[in-house]
Formats: structure tokens, C-alpha cells, sequence
């Protein structure tokens, strides 16, 4: 039987680092990078940039999209990083049911902070008030759940990807 490959998902509250840190990643480990906010309807979107934060149903849909590729990128051996919030323990359980492999990277960081990077961010649909909600959804990566958690307020980014990339299993 040929190894699972490992999808790193790079989750976290807006603001925290997640498409950052994860194009780096998945250059240095050389694998595929999905920008999960690419994949949010329409809908989605506009909710998010008239700010009202999305809630489980909204999610359901596009936490769909992102599984399924992460099922390609684990079925065919390429594996991937994927940028994706990841909020809650369920929407974590459904990408490892996706990919075996599946192991997080949580950028862990506080609310003001967050706050400070998100409202001097350019050109973004996310506005900074919806920070808060964020919080108010955010399960952190338990001990039980495969992965690392990194403070991320005092790191820079090649700082976190140098030690996400010791710590993840082997991408392919
Ligand atoms: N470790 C870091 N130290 C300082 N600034 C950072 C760090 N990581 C990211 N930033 C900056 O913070 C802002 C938010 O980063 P980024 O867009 O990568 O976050 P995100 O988690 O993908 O957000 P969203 O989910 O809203 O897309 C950007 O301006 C980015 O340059
Ligand atoms: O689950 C969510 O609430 C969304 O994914 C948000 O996290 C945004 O997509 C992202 O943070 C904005 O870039």
C-alpha cells in the first residue's frame, strides 16, 4: 500500500496569516496551494463585505468544495497545502474524513492583533468588524486533533513556515 500523502490545512481567524504563511509553505514543501477563499460563492462574499458573518449553512457548501480537494490531492498522491479558516472541530473532522492525512497548522493569535492586520489590509472583501465573530466561532486545534499550533503574534512568516515545515509528516 503507498503512503498517505499529507494535506496541510493552514487554519485560523482572518488576519492571522493563512494565505501568508500557506503560499510559503506550499512552495517550500513544493506542493499544490489552494486559496480556500477562492471558493466562496458569490453569496458568500457579498454577505462577508456587507458585514454579516457566515454561519454553519452558509459554510456547508464550501467546506464541501474544499474537501473534495482535498480527497484529489490525497487520492492521487500530490498532496497540498490548503489556506482555509477551519473554525470549528466539525468542519476539521469533515477534511480528515476527506484525506487521511489531513494535519493543521493553527495560526493562533489574539483579537487585537487580528483586528490591527485585518483593517490595514487593502482590497479584501473581509472587513475588519467581523473579527469578533470569527472569535466568537473559533473551536482552537485540540490536543487530539493532528497538527501544530503556533503563536503567531511575535513570528514572522518565514519564522512559522521554517517550523511548520520540521514538524508536518512527509507531503508526499
Ligand atoms: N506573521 C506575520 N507577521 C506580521 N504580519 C503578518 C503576518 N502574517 C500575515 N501578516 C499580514 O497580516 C495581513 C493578513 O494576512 P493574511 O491575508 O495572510 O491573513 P489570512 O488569515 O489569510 O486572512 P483572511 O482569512 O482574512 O484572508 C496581511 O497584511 C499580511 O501581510
Ligand atoms: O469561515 C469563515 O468565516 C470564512 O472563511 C472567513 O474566515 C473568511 O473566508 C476569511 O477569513 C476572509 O478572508
Amino acid at each position: 500500500m503507498s503512503p498517505v500523502s499529507t494535506v496541510v490545512v493552514v487554519m485560523g481567524v482572518s488576519g492571522s496569516g493563512k494565505s501568508t504563511v500557506g503560499q510559503l509553505l506550499a512552495q517550500r514543501l513544493d506542493v499544490p496551494f489552494l486559496e480556500a477563499d477562492d471558493l466562496h460563492s458569490a453569496a458568500n462574499r457579498a454577505k462577508m463585505a456587507a458585514g454579516h458573518p457566515l454561519d454553519d449553512e452558509d459554510r456547508r457548501p464550501w467546506l464541501l468544495s474544499i474537501a473534495e480537494w482535498i480527497r484529489e490531492a490525497t487520492d492521487t498522491g500530490r498532496g497540498g497545502v490548503v489556506a482555509c479558516s477551519a473554525l470549528k472541530h466539525e468542519y476539521r473532522e469533515l477534511f480528515r474524513r476527506a484525506g487521511a492525512g489531513t494535519w493543521f497548522l493553527y495560526l493562533a493569535l489574539d483579537s487585537a492583533t487580528a483586528g490591527r492586520r485585518v483593517a490595514g489590509r487593502a482590497g479584501h472583501f473581509m472587513p475588519a468588524r467581523l473579527v469578533d465573530s470569527q472569535y466568537a466561532a473559533l473551536e482552537p486545534l485540540r490536543p487530539d486533533e493532528p497538527g501544530l499550533t503556533v503563536d503567531v503574534a511575535a513570528a514572522d512568516p518565514r519564522t512559522i513556515v521554517d517550523r511548520a515545515a520540521r514538524a508536518a509528516p512527509a507531503t508526499r
